[in-house]
């Protein structure tokens, strides 16, 4: 997979190159945001994290992605690292449905029941597009910023060795807890150090 453009974006968290891809599923560029050098034998710390515009712009307290964001900008913006921005709002389902799957919530089903009650499976994604932009960028060897063990595995027969896994926990809020241990307790995510 080759990049559209690419180009500089100085952050408030440091400095990035942006490059831009065009994904064959998501009407959306996928985005990689790297503070380097990348070279083939070097371990990057890489985070791939799915669209959330609830979290990510409007500051939502539904989930933890937006808080996920900033965390992982703020660590690549002062260690280095590659942000990979997938444009798979709502886990693959889009923003309307996760509106949707958000009112379900509202009366009582978990967002893992109020996927399937819409008709979608619990959890939409692969990272096979993920796979092919860390490629493009000379990645080989990578510390995976995740809690979700489907994302470790998605790397299997990928060429991409995952040495590490780095936690990305964030404190639970009244309006997440539910939220959270749905994702621990029912979809498999590893929380080590929150009591869910
Ligand atoms: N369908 C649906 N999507 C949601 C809901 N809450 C958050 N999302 C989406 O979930 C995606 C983030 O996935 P998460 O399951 O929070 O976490 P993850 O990316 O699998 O795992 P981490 O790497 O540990 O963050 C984003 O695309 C959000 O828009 C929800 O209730 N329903
Ligand atoms: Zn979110």
């Amino acid at each position: 997979m080759k990049s559209l453009v690419k180009s500089k974006l100085p952050t408030k968290r440091g400095p990035f190159e942006m490059y831009a891809y065009k994904s064959e599923f998501y009407h959306f560029p996928h985005i990689a945001l790297v503070n380097g050098p990348v070279n083939r034998d070097t371990i990057q710390t890489v985070r791939i994290h799915s669209e959330c515009m609830t979290g990510d712009v409007f500051g939502s307290m539904r989930c933890e992605c937006g808080e996920q964001l900033d965390f992982a900008m703020n660590w690549f913006g002062e260690k280095g690292g590659i942000l990979i921005y997938l444009r798979q709002e709502g886990r693959g389902i889009g923003l309307v449905n996760k509106m949707h799957s958000y009112n379900l919530q509202d009366q009582g089903y978990n967002t893992r029941e109020a996927n399937e009650m819409l008709g979608f499976h619990q959890d939409a994604r692969d990272y096979k597009e993920a796979i092919k932009i860390l490629k493009d960028l000379g990645v080989y060897k990578i510390r995976l910023m995740t809690n979700n063990p489907k994302k470790i595995m998605g790397f299997q027969d990928s060429g991409i060795q995952v040495v590490e896994r780095i936690p990305i926990e964030m404190e639970p809020r009244v309006e997440n807890i539910n939220y959270l241990k749905t994702k621990k307790w029912e979809m498999g995510h590893i929380f080590d150090s929150l009591d869910l």
